[in-house]
């Protein structure tokens, strides 16, 4: 008999993730209380149930550049050390107890310094909290290893100090870098120094393209910036013949991404919220999975689309009647294409995921 696949079990099938934003994922009741320490007086609501509501009604807005508004509170209420420590231990907490087992959790740390913290301080303070959770997630039974993603934001000129800081750390556990923040007018190609940079440093990025804006973005972020993975990349389906209409089904920039195996991490709640797509059932995804691009599942935002890893597959199981064999094909997905070493990557498939899925798939 298969174990049934609903929002219980899934969250006991380990999972990983790839594309979650630190500032998109904190706890409703600890804004507030990180809020009342430093009598920070702007947020809309005070109660975590209000303001989660709110936190997800307001970025349900149509378009990213609204969604991105409201992380104007998140990014205030992580202002000092302590903050940060505890946001980002709180979240290695919450993935792990959610089945999460390996995640990349990204961040950009130049918009945590109105309270005079040294880039060098926003890193090692989130550093310490992902360590702490870590061991605390042990603790409690779950096992959890996340890396960390330095984001530059596009509209900023910061791309190659932060690209600097993140090769600096990445020893400590930093694993890549990223741009995000607005897609339309900020198109990747502004920070070509920065890829180069990494490039030399043989450092592993990837860049959010093809969530607001089209093909162009896609194709600069792959030929000319050398981007790994595309963070959304749901555009790709712009290059990709409707079935029956004749011709070739993948285009050429299509092809080269199926073709070399470049992961998509793929957020359907938040494209949703965004525009990006309709609903869950239109999203590109699922076409995407059929032809057998590498696609991953990811939260990006979980605050603000109120979701986890494991509601996110419940969608795709409402929407595609995916079940465990998808879970696990999206699973191992995501682990192949972790910016950690291959050997530790191999690890985790064959002594965390193949044995945890074992037991589930029939
Ligand atoms: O879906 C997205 N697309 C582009 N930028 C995003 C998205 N979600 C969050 N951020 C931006 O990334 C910053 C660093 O975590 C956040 O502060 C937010 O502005
Ligand atoms: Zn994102």
């Amino acid at each position: 008999m298969s174990t049934p696949v609903n929002l219980d079990t899934i969250r006991r099938a380990p999972k990983v993730l790839l594309h979650d934003h630190l500032d998109g994922g904190l706890r409703p009741q600890t804004v507030i209380e990180l809020a009342q320490r430093i009598g920070y007086h702007d947020l809309p609501y005070t109660t975590p149930t209000e303001l989660g509501k709110w936190f997800v009604a307001s970025a349900d807005s149509g378009a990213l550049e609204r969604y991105l508004e409201t992380f104007v509170h998140t990014v205030a209420v992580m202002q000092t050390r302590e903050a940060l420590v505890r946001v980002a231990a709180e979240c290695a907490e919450d993935l792990a107890d959610d089945g999460v087992v390996y995640a990349e959790v990204r961040y950009a740390p130049e918009l945590f310094q109105e309270g005079g913290l040294s880039l060098d301080e926003v890193v090692q303070a989130v550093q310490d909290g992902f360590r702490d959770g870590e061991r605390r997630a042990a603790e409690a039974g779950n096992r959890i290893r996340v890396g960390t993603l330095l984001c530059a934001m596009r509209q900023n000129a910061r791309a190659t100090e932060i690209a600097r800081l993140a090769v600096r750390y990445r020893d400590t556990e930093v694993v890549g870098f990223d741009i995000a923040g607005p897609e339309a007018g900020y198109p990747p190609t502004r920070n070509l120094d920065a890829f180069e940079y990494l490039r030399q440093q043989n450092a592993h990025f990837t860049i959010h393209a093809g969530e607001a804006f089209g093909l162009p973005s896609i194709w600069e972020a792959i030929q000319h910036c050398g981007a790994e993975r595309l963070g959304h990349g749901v555009r790709i389906v712009d290059d990709i013949a409707a079935p029956g209409d004749g011709g070739p089904e993948l285009g050429r920039l299509a092809s080269y991404i199926r073709d070399r195996r470049i992961p998509l991490e793929m957020c359907p709640s938040s494209n949703v919220q965004t525009g990006a797509a309709e609903s869950i059932a239109a999203h590109p995804i699922g076409r995407l999975a059929d032809l057998r691009f590498r696609v991953t599942l990811n939260t990006d935002n979980r605050l603000m689309s109120d979701c986890t890893m494991s509601s996110e597959f419940a969608e795709l199981h409402e929407a595609f009647g995916y079940g465990w064999a998808d879970l696990r094909w999206l699973t191992v997905n995501a682990m192949k294409s972790a910016f950690i070493g291959f050997d530790e990557r191999l690890d985790v498939i064959n002594n965390v995921l193949k044995p945890g899925y074992a037991q589930l798939v029939p």
